[in-house]
């Protein structure tokens, strides 16, 4: 059975005094999955000593290079120094605001994994390609050259996020979400075979929210969210991770 796994994504928030939140996420009792809190660089360091092993705690992106003259870029090994255990990789903001291509988050997801990461792939269409008819086909081609060749698939989580559901309020019909994740699942089977896809979490991400979660999380192939704005208050996000606990 795929474990189910919570994942929050603070994105470029958060202060010291915002792991207030985060110390009471990990103060709450959390069956039933796995909790993960991938933090603005800044924190991940302070963020992994307030969680004290309670919660999982991720970067947001790396570097594909090992080390070198990149200014401003972080590498998989700092954040697997400063206590990271996983790694957001392809997110669409990035892929939008720093023009990364499949090719670039394939690098990186084969730089994260070498560094003993979980990768978290992230893919998903824009609205006008969903309106096109052209999702599936979309996702496809993403999976596809966006985990590398030789990539370990028990250290890979992928997100579906369909780029006009974040932060939006919008979100696909259960139909529309069921029908990408089952998509997912087989393209993963094709590449790594069934046993191994199995094991790989399915995320959904866009707009979850605590009325929305458990909807979402009883749909096949869904192991979990990947979660924006909900994740920045603990009573919202912990709501979220009890619906997946429970689903
Ligand atoms: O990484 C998280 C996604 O971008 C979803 O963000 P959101 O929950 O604010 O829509």
């Amino acid at each position: 059975m795929t474990r189910k796994l919570a994942a929050g994504n603070w994105k470029m928030h958060g202060l010291k005094a915002d792991l207030a939140e985060l110390a009471a996420i990990c103060a709450a009792p959390q069956p039933g999955c796995d909790v993960l809190l991938c933090l603005p660089a800044t924190l991940v360091h302070r963020g992994v000593c307030a969680a004290e092993g309670r919660i999982a705690i991720g970067g947001q992106d790396c570097h594909a290079a090992p080390q070198g003259a990149h200014t401003g870029d972080i590498s998989a090994a700092m954040l697997v120094d400063a206590g990271a255990s996983h790694v957001i990789l392809g997110h669409s903001e990035r892929r939008a605001d720093h023009a990364e291509t499949d090719a670039m988050v394939a690098e990186k997801a084969r730089a994260a994994q070498a560094a003993g990461l979980m990768a978290i792939v992230c893919l998903g269409e824009t609205l006008a390609e969903r309106e096109a008819g052209h999702t599936l086909a979309v996702v496809g081609r993403q999976l596809a050259a966006s985990v590398p060749e030789g990539a370990d698939p028990a250290r890979l989580v992928v997100a579906y996020e369909p780029v006009w559901a974040i932060g939006s309020g919008r979100t696909p019909t259960e139909a529309q979400i069921a029908e990408v994740h089952s998509a997912l699942r087989e393209g993963l089977a094709r590449r790594f075979g069934t046993g191994a896809a199995e094991q790989v979490p399915l995320l959904y991400g866009g707009s979850v929210k605590p009325a929305n979660a458990a909807a979402i999380f009883a749909l096949p192939h869904v192991d979990g969210a990947l979660v924006g704005g909900a994740s920045l208050k603990a009573a919202d996000f912990l709501a979220i991770v009890a619906a997946l606990g429970a689903a």
